[in-house]
């Protein structure tokens, strides 16, 4: 790769909240950019909403708006579509943009099992040259990265032996309308791909980084109501290890945290806005530092800056990853997205949610 950084120009497909928080982050200028992101085009289901799309999220910026997905597909000016649609559509979505030859970058989930998100790696290894990703953001997260360090590089608090993490929000489905992404089944809705994919994935950075453990056996219960989960609860055991990783969407008020225990210590992850974190604690008899708790361990408070919201660090990660030819990132692989899916599959199949398009 050139010293010069990487220009990815984006089509962006559908332009509800997270079209909207990507674009915005992307159109931020910062100063230690990895990348330069152009938001080429928009496409949506309606000309009149990608134009409102544009002069609300992007003032000033001029990318082209179509009245459809598939113009943005045939674009020759996109480099890599970015897909916000709800999760029953992102399979064809990809495949979609995949046959055009484009680059993907595809919200979570993925797919809405791991037989779809297989189709899609399928297909993208025929098609050759093209770079798919889920865009799993806060696995991109500096905090991410220096939590993965300090636990497995550091092993800072000795072996991890147990991992907690929850995931609440108060998303009042009653109140929706059946045809939201949030409660129908059809569009891939309920906790458990909604937001308790977040509190899985804690569990697998902390538990399992890199796939080498043996699969984990799965534990999982489920509340059913309308037809969807609205509270997922997995346990995951690996040998002497072991995950309690839940989700609602009933939570009085949105809740989040992350405990993570090791032979010599334990983590605290907090200060969530819904799925981000704003900093960790250590607590460890392998500090070396001065201060210590109330349990005599040291402790030291790990902070991390998030100017906008922080899209922007799995988009520059994926524009140096498509200047370096690569067709798969290394912080989220194909088979970790595959990885994540085959579970979420088992603990529907324990939990008792099922959507439409389950085989
Ligand atoms: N990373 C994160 O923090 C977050 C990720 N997400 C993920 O982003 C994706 C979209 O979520 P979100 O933006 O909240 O969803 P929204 O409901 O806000 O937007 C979805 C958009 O998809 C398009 N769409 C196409 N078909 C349908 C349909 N049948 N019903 C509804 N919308 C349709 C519409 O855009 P148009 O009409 O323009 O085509 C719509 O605006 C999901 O995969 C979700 O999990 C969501 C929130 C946060
Ligand atoms: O990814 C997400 O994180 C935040 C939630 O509000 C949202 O529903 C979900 O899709």
């Amino acid at each position: 790769m050139s010293s010069e950084i990487p220009t990815l120009r984006w089509g962006i497909i559908a332009t509800g909240l997270i079209s909207s928080w990507f674009v915005q982050d992307l159109a931020l200028v910062r100063k230690d950019a990895k990348a330069n992101h152009v938001i080429q085009s928009i496409g949506s289901s309606s000309v009149d909403k990608a134009r409102a799309f544009v002069s609300k999220h992007l003032p000033g910026k001029q990318p082209t708006v179509y009245g459809s997905y598939e113009e943005v597909y045939r674009d020759p000016e996109v480099d890599i579509v970015y897909i916000g649609t709800p999760h029953a559509f992102h399979k064809q979505n990809c495949l979609d943009a995949i046959h055009a030859g484009k680059h993907v970058l595809c919200e979570k989930p993925f797919a809405l099992n791991a037989d779809e998100a297989k189709e899609v790696f399928a297909a993208a290894k025929a098609k050759g040259n093209v770079f798919v990703m889920e865009g799993v953001w806060t696995r991109f997260f500096p905090l991410t990265r220096t939590l993965h360090d300090l636990l497995h590089r550091d092993k800072i608090i000795g072996d991890v032996q147990r991992v907690f993490c929850d995931f609440g929000m108060k998303m009042d489905v009653a109140a929706l309308p059946a045809d939201s992404r949030l409660k129908n089944p059809a569009l891939g809705a309920g906790s458990l791909l909604d937001i308790g994919i977040y509190s899985l994935t804690w569990g697998l950075l902390a538990l399992d980084p890199l796939r080498q453990a043996v699969k984990p056996t799965i534990a999982a219960t489920q509340n059913i109501e309308y037809g969807i989960d609205t509270a997922s609860s997995i346990l995951l055991q690996y040998p002497g290890k072991q995950g309690i990783l839940t989700s609602t969407m009933a939570a009085k008020t949105p809740t989040s945290f992350a405990r993570i225990e090791g032979s010599e210590g334990y983590i605290v992850v907090d200060g969530f806005v819904a799925s981000v974190p704003a900093s960790f604690t250590v607590h460890s008899s392998k500090l070396g530092g001065t201060e210590t708790g109330p349990d005599g361990l040291q402790v030291k408070k790990y902070e991390f800056e998030r100017p906008g919201r922080g899209f922007y660090w799995e988009a520059d990660a994926v524009a140096r990853d498509i200047a370096a030819g690569n067709t798969e990132d290394a912080i989220m692989p194909w088979e970790e997205t595959v990885r994540v899916l085959e579970i979420l599959d088992q603990v529907r199949k324990q939990g008792g949610a099922r959507f439409p398009q389950d085989k």
